[in-house]
């Protein structure tokens, strides 16, 4: 019968991984002054990138044994500390529904380093965001009472912002319980064909109805149907599987 291992030798062992970890997190950190010097003047924060690099490490961890939600969360703090080293951007946030499982989303999706505003409603939230150049919303998934999408739309308020990422993450479902908005340009020919095109419009469109005000409806189209780029308020990434 093997002997249990000394604790004080383990805890030496995770003292000498704690160690590693945290040089690896400062040279990642240094990394992001060179990417902002990179971009030159492009968005913050790229959620494209991130939900793809995510996915892939996601997709690795399962070989590994390390629960794929842990990952997540990881680089959602990694990848807020590196957009706050680059510049500001804030998380406008609207109250309505959960307030409590909202923000524990968005703690999920963007770690601890963002500054979170919170307003009353997602008109406010979205009206915040709209006024910064680098301002993030996270609102409740367009469905039922949840209507602030149709300012997305062609001839809406607003219709630079889009819908560019679903929270949570992983394991976000058939539909996700919230959305984050920027203003972000969408590249219709980049999108993975497994992801989900958000359109709105006034005809009938090859996909899921997922909102309805007035004669305009919110779509759900796979991201392999051609589109017109006009109607397109959002993306959705493929689902992390887990
Ligand atoms: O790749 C970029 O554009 C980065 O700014 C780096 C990085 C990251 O830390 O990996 C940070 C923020 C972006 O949202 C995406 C990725």
């Amino acid at each position: 019968m093997s002997a249990n291992p000394d604790l004080d030798r383990v805890r030496q062992e995770i003292d000498r991984v704690d160690k590693a970890m945290l040089d690896l997190i400062a040279e990642r950190l240094a990394l992001s002054a060179d990417v902002r010097r990179a971009k030159a003047g492009a968005k913050l924060w790229r959620p494209s990138r991130e939900d793809g690099h995510v996915a892939h490490l996601a997709e690795r961890a399962t070989h590994t044994g390390t629960p794929p939600a842990l990952v997540s969360r990881i680089w959602a703090e990694l990848m807020s500390a590196s957009i706050s080293v680059q510049g500001s951007s804030r998380i406008h946030v609207a109250l309505e529904g959960d307030a409590r499982a909202n923000l524990s989303l968005i703690r999920d999706r963007f770690g601890g380093s963002l500054p979170v505003l919170s307003y009353p409603t997602s008109s406010n939230a979205l009206a915040a965001c709209y006024g910064e150049d680098e301002g993030i919303a996270v609102l409740p998934a367009p469905g039922g009472m949840n209507n602030w999408w149709t300012a997305l739309a062609a001839g809406g308020a607003m219709p630079e912002l889009k819908i560019v990422a679903p929270l949570p993450r992983i394991e976000a479902g058939d539909w996700p319980r919230a959305v984050a908005i920027a203003a972000i340009d969408l590249d219709i020919g980049s999108f993975d064909g497994d992801g989900r095109i958000l359109c709105a419009s006034r005809d009938v469109m090859p996909g899921l109805v997922r909102a309805e005000s007035g004669d305009l409806s919110l779509y759900e189209i796979a991201a392999t149907e051609d589109v017109d780029a006009r109607d397109v308020i959002g993306y959705l990434p493929p689902p992390v599987s887990v």
